[in-house]
């Protein structure tokens, strides 16, 4: 049969509102036979890697699954857990956080569920599962807060790609973006402000993002831009005068160019340049992961400090912290808003809002 149909329906099924949750996935162990099979898998998406097919097929399994998944392998069981990957692990948090705040809201009508681009759980398999728990209108939030082809793009095309087998199409919406959102950059913002109360401030504050190569930036994809209009509000938020702040991209793949300035080197620069202390954010992760905890925690702190550098202060992600579920629990809610049995979400709010002054 070309098309799937829906197994699980039936007519006294009731309707409900999905809402899907992804990031980019994590291999399975901190193992290098875990690792080929991720890296298989991620870096064969044309998506992220946007060479001639055959060309990068040889690359591909000719060096760099020979080479690369016993080096990372030997990074990830650095961050690795007790639970697991720290993606992983802050990934099922932050969908068990928003599932509540839907549930107190929204009561039973919607299902919330997380899924990784690459690897388990597989997006097609968790939609197949909330269409079999009565899902007819799907929400994608992709916890990337800035679009990009290569992570944005590429899950969409999963989402898609799975929509292409199904007999049953729900009503879809997808969050492309929420870099600008208000409330994303006050719980950033805040997330700093709290640190600096802490810990005081640094000379410079350096927003670092993944980067891409420079080449999807030439051909139209608005990422870098995005960048760096989330660093503009931030430094506006924070009150940062443009010598007190700098934006830079890490995680480099491969030899062509990437965005630039690249993180390593800028704070392999600045002490040289008497900057002595930083505090470093990567507002682009809406979780720490590898490319945070292990990358900016450790390899580039040793940079830094290697150079001159004296004091080298990594802000954590986001992660599953109240303010950024209720941040991500508010785009939701926005983008549900005529789904939500409209009347009964308004009354429902009214009524929140009622008891919230009668306390
Ligand atoms: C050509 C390669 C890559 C592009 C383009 C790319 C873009 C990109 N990636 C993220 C977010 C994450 N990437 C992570 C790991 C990671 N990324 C690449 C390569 C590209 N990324 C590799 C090979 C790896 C694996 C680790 C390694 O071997 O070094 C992660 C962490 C995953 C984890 O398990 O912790 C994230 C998150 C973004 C946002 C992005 C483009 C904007
Ligand atoms: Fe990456
Ligand atoms: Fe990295």
């Amino acid at each position: 049969m070309k098309y799937q149909s829906n197994t699980g329906f039936s007519h006294s099924q009731a309707d409900k509102i999905g809402v899907l949750i992804t990031n980019l996935g994590t291999p399975q162990a901190p193992t290098k036979k875990a690792l080929k099979v991720y890296l298989r898998e991620f870096l064969s998406d044309p998506r992220v890697v946007e060479v001639p097919r055959l060309l990068w097929w040889m690359i591909l399994n000719g060096v760099i699954l020979n080479i690369r998944p016993k080096r990372s392998a030997a990074a990830y069981s650095t961050v690795w857990t007790e639970q697991g990957s720290p993606l992983m692990v802050h990934t099922q948090n932050q969908a068990a956080g928003i599932a509540e705040r839907c549930k107190q809201v929204f009561g039973d009508d919607v299902i919330v569920d997380f899924a990784m681009r690459y690897g388990q759980p597989a997006i097609s398999d968790t939609i197949e599962k909330m269409q079999q728990q009565g899902v007819r209108k799907l929400l994608v939030l992709p916890l990337y807060p800035q679009y990009c082809a290569s992570t944005t793009g590429s899950t969409f095309d999963a989402v898609s790609a799975y929509f292409q087998r199904s007999r049953w199409l729900p009503d879809f919406r997808f969050i492309s973006h929420y870099h600008d959102e208000s409330e994303f950059i006050h719980v950033q913002a805040e997330k700093i402000k709290v640190h600096w109360e802490e810990h005081g401030r640094a000379e410079k504050l350096i927003f670092s993002y993944h980067g891409i190569p420079k080449r999807y930036l030439l051909n139209g994809d608005p990422y870098h831009c995005e960048c760096h209009k989330t660093s503009r509000l931030l430094a506006e938020s924070l009150g940062l005068n443009k010598d007190e702040y700098i934006t830079t991209f890490q995680s480099r793949f491969g030899r062509e160019e990437w965005l630039k300035p690249y993180t390593d080197e800028t704070l392999k620069s600045l002490p040289a340049q008497g900057v002595k202390s930083v505090q470093i954010v990567c507002p682009g992760f809406s979780a720490d992961c590898l490319e945070t905890i292990e990358e900016i925690g450790e390899e580039n702190r040793e940079y830094f400090m290697e150079s001159g550098g004296e004091r080298y202060e990594y802000i954590e992600a986001l992660n599953s912290d109240d303010a950024h579920l209720d941040m991500l629990f508010t785009l939701i809610a926005r983008n549900l808003a005529d789904w939500c049995v409209g009347d009964d979400y308004q009354q429902r709010e009214a009524l929140a809002k009622q008891l919230g002054a009668e306390k």
